[in-house]
This record gives structure tokens, C-alpha cells and sequence, in this order.
């Protein structure tokens, strides 16, 4: 019973792998002690510049709803904070709960939120390509922006009310003009810690850079995500919510804050 149990609780249903990767030392998501994190007086402010015209399309890829961006040249790029390299911005995505209560990812102090926004960047100064970049120790960055319950996000809604033509695994929608910018918060501060990947093949290439301050969306706008579905046109339904990874070990890593 007890190795059956341990089988059972590893094969998580979303992704059908293993939730840990054996001898994975540096997995997401992670709890955020904050306390145990470590003020870093040397960590830069993050200098984030993307150009609104690199958005491409809005795509249903079965986990998740992905605006990806034109990444073939440096138009959209982040750069400072704990990056040595200036990192180009790929796409984002959102992971949620089927009720407020979770839905993020990452939590601090072992609280969730009822979603998190992650923007995806790859390091193109070292590697070719993303396919590339996502096999190497320092080949992606990712934003994290915690979404909590409250005011109406004006930015957002452009978003939501795109979502109904996405409400099928792999249905796309062309979307010419985001400026992602608008769903970071005005707060520069963040922690930072080396993980992977929180989905398959859940490759430890991400340095994370998690924003301290959440944004706050309306609860029409968090029911606007949970009516998106896991399935394909003509498949039995399965509504899109719960798309989070479970929490993983901090084995031997130290969270950083860019504030005391
Ligand atoms: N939730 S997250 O950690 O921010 C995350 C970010 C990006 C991916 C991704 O690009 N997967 C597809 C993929 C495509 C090509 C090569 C490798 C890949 F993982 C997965 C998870
Ligand atoms: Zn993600």
C-alpha cells in the first residue's frame, strides 16, 4: 500500500510524468518563506522593454492560454535584476484555480493566489534557439506576477474578452497589439531563485524572478479563464482550471529579495 500510495501521488493527473524529476534539484514551484529569503544589495532592478507590436496570437495549448510574441529579433527584452544576459520575451501564460482560494503556483508563506502570470524569455545572447535555451542552466527567465481578487484590471480585459475564441485545446486567435508591460506591478520589488520548468519536460533552466506586489483582476475575470477547456472541439468537456504544479522541495537553494 505504501509504495502504491507513493506511485499515486507522484503520477499527478495534469501531467501524467513524474511531479518530481528524479535527482531534480532545483524544481518549481517552491514555497517563498519570507523570512528565510535573503536581501541581495547587489541584485539590479529588473529594466523590462517590450515593444507591443511583437504580439502575435492568443493559442489554447490544453494546459494553458499562451500570448506568444515575435522573439526573432531583441524588440522585446529584459535585462538587470539577477540576469547576466538580456533575455528576449517568447510568451505568457496564466495558471489558476477552479476557486479563489488557489491557483498559483508559487505561494509565500504558504498562501496561494487565485492565479499567477508567467512571461516566459530565453537567453538568445548564448543559444540559438528557445528549444536550446530550455535544455541550459541559465537559458530562460521567467516573470512571475501574482493575480489576487479585487479591482477590475482594465489591461486584462482586452485579453478576456479574447478568450471565448480560444475556448478549445489548440484553437488561435490573432492578437496584433499587447503591451505585457501593463500587467506588471508598479512595485519594483521581487525575490529571485534558480528552478525549472513547472510543466513537461520541466528542464531546471529558470531563473525566476517573482514580483512581491500581486496585481488585482475582478472575479469576472478570473471566471473568464475557469470557462477556457483542457479539451478539443467535439471532445466531453473538461473545464480548464486547476493547471498548477504542487509544490516542490527548496532542497539546497537560497530565495534572494531585491528589497529588505
Ligand atoms: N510554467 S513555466 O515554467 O513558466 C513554462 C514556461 C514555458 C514552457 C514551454 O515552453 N514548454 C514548451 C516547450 C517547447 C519547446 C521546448 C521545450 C518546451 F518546454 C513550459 C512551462
Ligand atoms: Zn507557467
Amino acid at each position: 500500500a505504501c509504495c502504491s500510495y507513493r506511485l499515486r501521488d507522484a503520477l499527478h493527473p495534469l501531467w501524467q510524468s513524474p511531479l518530481t524529476i528524479p535527482g531534480g534539484t532545483r524544481q518549481s514551484p517552491i514555497n517563498i518563506q519570507w523570512r528565510d529569503s535573503v536581501y541581495d544589495p547587489f541584485l539590479k532592478p529588473l529594466k523590462i522593454s517590450y515593444d507591443p507590436t511583437t504580439c502575435l496570437h492568443i493559442w489554447n495549448n490544453g494546459y494553458s492560454f499562451l500570448v506568444e510574441f515575435d522573439d526573432s529579433t531583441d524588440r522585446s527584452i529584459i535585462v538587470g535584476g539577477p540576469l547576466e544576459n538580456q533575455y528576449r520575451l517568447k510568451q505568457f501564460h496564466f495558471h489558476w484555480g477552479a476557486i479563489n482560494d488557489w491557483g498559483s503556483e508559487h505561494t509565500v508563506d504558504s498562501k496561494f493566489y487565485p492565479a499567477e502570470l508567467h512571461l516566459v524569455h530565453w537567453n538568445a545572447v548564448e543559444y540559438p534557439t528557445f528549444e536550446e535555451a530550455v535544455m541550459e542552466g541559465n537559458g530562460l527567465a521567467v516573470i512571475g506576477v501574482f493575480l489576487k481578487l479585487g479591482a477590475r484590471h482594465e489591461g486584462l480585459q482586452t485579453l478576456v474578452d479574447a478568450l471565448p475564441a480560444v475556448k478549445h485545446k489548440d484553437t488561435v486567435i490573432e492578437f496584433d497589439v499587447f503591451d505585457p508591460s501593463c500587467l506588471l506591478p508598479s512595485c519594483p520589488d521581487y525575490w529571485t531563485y534558480a528552478g525549472s520548468l513547472t510543466t513537461p519536460p520541466l528542464t531546471e533552466s529558470v531563473t525566476w524572478i517573482i514580483k512581491k506586489k500581486p496585481i488585482e483582476v475582478d472575479e469576472d475575470q478570473l471566471e473568464a479563464f475557469r470557462m477556457l477547456l483542457f479539451t478539443s472541439d467535439g471532445e466531453e468537456e473538461k473545464r480548464m482550471v486547476d493547471n498548477f504544479r504542487p509544490l516542490q522541495p527548496l532542497m539546497d537553494r537560497t530565495v534572494r529579495s531585491s528589497f529588505q
